[in-house]
């Protein structure tokens, strides 16, 4: 499905692009996710943060639809994603670096795939304007397996805006970059936010990039939402110096810090 600007039906837009309550996954005794809710605004870069195994991933999953949720909803763009899965997932798209674009395929093949997999319209137009905005062109024919990190992750990028998603995930977008080429996959994403249309939920476990990028931020630890605030303000409410000693004060000490 296309996108224009108003939702399927002709809905006015919800102020949430995305709306998580009570989400939980559990795998045998393991809880990977336990009973988290958050929600995601429109114009907004969310961070979520949490160390390794704190649920991050198994929560992107989940609102990928690529795993069953064992309780809870997920609403995007106010369509529950349980109920009317191909609508809220037309608004949806995502980019990682464990998920690579097929590497046989080259630059334009791979955009025009993922475009026709979305039905993007005009879908010719659409992947000249991402080549330039990506700075792609020259690499339109070249085959996505040899492009450098900071290349595929343009194209990554690229292809996860072909559908002008309402809600865009990012599971680490700028892992593997040098500080030169993070910082230009930075200034893209804030610029992709600005345009007020859509919501950025970004993991990341670099802390100066969560506080220069992120509106909002969420401190995930064992499968629960410890923390939320501004990456700004928020080190200083809890009594720390820099969000990196809040990082490490959630990761050793959760229970410190959670929710009374
Ligand atoms: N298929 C599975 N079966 C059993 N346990 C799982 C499965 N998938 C994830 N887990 C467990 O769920 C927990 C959360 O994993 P998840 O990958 O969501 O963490 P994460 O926050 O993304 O970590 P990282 O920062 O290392 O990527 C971990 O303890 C993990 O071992």
């Amino acid at each position: 499905m296309a996108l224009g600007t108003s939702l399927p039906g002709g809905a006015a837009a919800p102020a949430k692009v995305l709306s998580v309550v009570e989400l939980r996954k559990q795998y045998g005794t393991t809880v990977a996710v336990d009973g988290i809710s958050f929600a995601v605004g429109r114009n907004e870069i969310v961070g979520l943060l949490g160390p390794n195994g704190a649920g991050k991933t198994t929560t992107i999953n989940m609102v990928l639809g690529v795993l069953e949720p064992s309780a809870g909803s997920i609403h995007i763009e106010g369509l529950d994603l349980a109920k009317r899965r191909t609508q809220a997932l037309a608004c949806t798209n995502f980019a990682a670096v464990y998920a690579p674009l097929p590497g046989n395929l080259t630059v334009r093949q791979n955009l025009r795939v993922f475009g026709m997999f979305y039905g993007v319209k005009r879908l010719a137009e659409r992947i000249e304007a991402l080549l330039a905005q990506f700075e792609l062109q020259r690499f339109r024919d070249v085959k996505c397996g040899v492009l450098s990190s900071g290349e595929q992750t343009r194209v990554a990028l690229a292809k996860a805006l072909l559908n002008q998603p309402r809600l865009l995930l990012l599971d680490e977008p700028t892992a593997s970059l040098d500080p030169a080429t993070a910082r230009d996959i930075r200034a893209r994403i804030r610029e992709f936010s600005a345009q007020g249309t859509s919501g950025v939920l970004w993991t990341s476990h670099n802390m100066q990039e969560v506080e220069e990028v992120c509106d909002r931020v969420l401190f995930v630890s064992r499968g629960k939402v410890l923390v939320e605030g501004n990456p700004r303000t928020l080190p200083h409410e809890h009594g720390k110096a820099t969000l990196e000693e809040l990082f490490v004060t959630v990761a050793r000490e959760p229970l410190s810090l959670g929710k009374a």
